[in-house]
């Protein structure tokens, strides 16, 4: 029997996946061969000998020692995705309640008392608090361009938005799901000065801690609205609180109640509601727990943060994909680049998806870290993986 030890709801329809003749699964369970989470905060836990395994049923991994695992040689899974579209809804929602003020105008509305007439002329007074801003032409910027971010863009421009994405290192695969129409900043200072409305869609890291800082506000302009649906400690409340109470921008609508928050009229804190839907806690639960059971029943690696290549099957050929480089020139410098490293190409393919055209280049051997850099460095290219 394998013994699963779960330190948050996961929904039913994952944990249905799991044999009953084979798993016992529990909130309580000593000697677990694997633990399910959410967003309980695992750092400060002691991790038993017997773990082999921890499935987050979600996209973040913030709330779990991936280090301290890795040493003990525990695999931690995630699921990358499959929150993306529920993360997605919200953030429009968000979008277009604090274009139009809805929550502070309802607020308002709400609490309306007197005669009918009263009532009528406070209405009048209301509508012209509470006018709004529309969104087609106005800028939208993305910082971070992952499962959500791509999301989260390519949805905006169904609205009429100009969107600019930032993301140091989007993938291949991120690269050709993100519309052509989005445009790419390449400095996060210039995509933030241009934004009327920001959303913020990186992992908490040491190097995204605090990305949105008092300096960074600085840069934005006053009318601005500061969507974060990532982590709170992304953006430094502080600084926030006080660029709203000077007038330098204009709301922060995130997913993270705080005391420094509460309160304030313009600023609309949920209670981390991003991938509550019924259809996300779903999908997440079950990706998760496919995974955990490959990994403790058959030793396979699917989506895994920390225990990645050493166990999959290796393949004799190495592939590059790099995206929008299918024109002659760039092919050329490509295979310059290639044959000075002494790589012999094996094949190479031209490929397009979403207006967004990309090359794979199998090779014989490892391909090394400088020549991926010296290649993203050919002008114009979007991005390279080795993969
Ligand atoms: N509010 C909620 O309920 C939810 C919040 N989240 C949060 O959103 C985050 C993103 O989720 P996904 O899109 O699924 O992850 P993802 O891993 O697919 O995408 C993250 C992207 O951020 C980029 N990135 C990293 N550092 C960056 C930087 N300094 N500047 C710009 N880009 C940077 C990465 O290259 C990557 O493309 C999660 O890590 C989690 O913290 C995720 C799901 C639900
Ligand atoms: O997937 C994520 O990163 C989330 O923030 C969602 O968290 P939750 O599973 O809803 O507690």
């Amino acid at each position: 029997m394998y013994k699963i030890l779960t330190l948050n709801n996961i929904s039913i329809v994952g944990l249905d996946r799991l044999p009953r003749d084979k798993y016992e699964v529990a909130s309580e369970i000593q000697h677990p061969d694997a633990i399910l989470v959410r967003s309980h905060n695992m750092h400060e836990m002691a991790i038993p000998p017997t773990l082999k395994a921890v499935g987050r049923a979600g996209a973040g991994v913030n709330n779990i020692p991936v280090a301290r695992l890795s040493e003990g040689g525990v695999a931690v899974f995630n699921a990358p995705g499959a929150n993306a579209n529920a993360v997605k809804e919200a953030v429009l929602a968000g979008l277009l309640v604090s274009a139009r003020n809805i929550c502070q105008a309802w607020e308002a509305a709400r609490t309306l008392t007197g005669t009918d007439k009263e009532i009528h002329r406070e209405v009048e007074a209301q509508k012209k608090r509470f006018v709004g801003v529309e969104l087609p032409g106005r800028t939208l910027g993305v910082v971070g361009l992952g499962s959500i971010g791509v999301q989260v863009a390519n949805a905006a421009l169904a609205l009429g938005m100009r969107v600019v994405g930032y993301d140091p290192q989007i993938t291949v695969q991120r690269a050709w799901a993100l519309s052509a129409q989005v445009e790419q900043a390449t400095n996060l200072d210039h995509l933030l000065s241009q934004a009327d409305f920001l959303s913020l869609h990186v992992p908490l890291l040491e190097a995204t801690r605090g990305l949105i800082n008092r300096e960074r506000l600085r840069n934005i302009k006053p009318e601005a609205r500061l969507l974060n649906f990532a982590r709170a400690e992304i953006v430094d409340e502080d600084a926030v609180v006080d660029a709203i109470e000077e007038g330098k921008i204009a709301a922060y609508i995130c997913d993270f109640p705080s005391n420094r928050l509460k309160g304030h009229p313009q600023v609309i804190a949920l209670p981390h509601l991003g991938a509550s839907t019924y259809e996300a806690e779903e999908n997440c639960a079950v990706m998760v727990v496919e995974q955990i059971r490959e990994f403790l029943e058959n030793g396979n690696v699917q989506n895994s943060v920390n225990f990645p290549d050493a166990v999959l099957p290796r393949t004799d050929s190495w592939r590059l994909a790099i995206a929008n480089a299918n024109v002659p020139t760039m092919v050329a410098q490509i295979s310059t680049h290639l044959a000075e490293a002494g790589l012999n190409i094996i094949d190479m393919l031209n490929k397009s998806q979403n207006d967004l055209a990309y090359t794979l280049v199998d090779v014989d051997r490892p391909i090394p870290k400088y020549l991926v850099d010296g290649i993203s460095a050919v002008q114009g290219m979007l991005s390279v993986r080795a993969l």
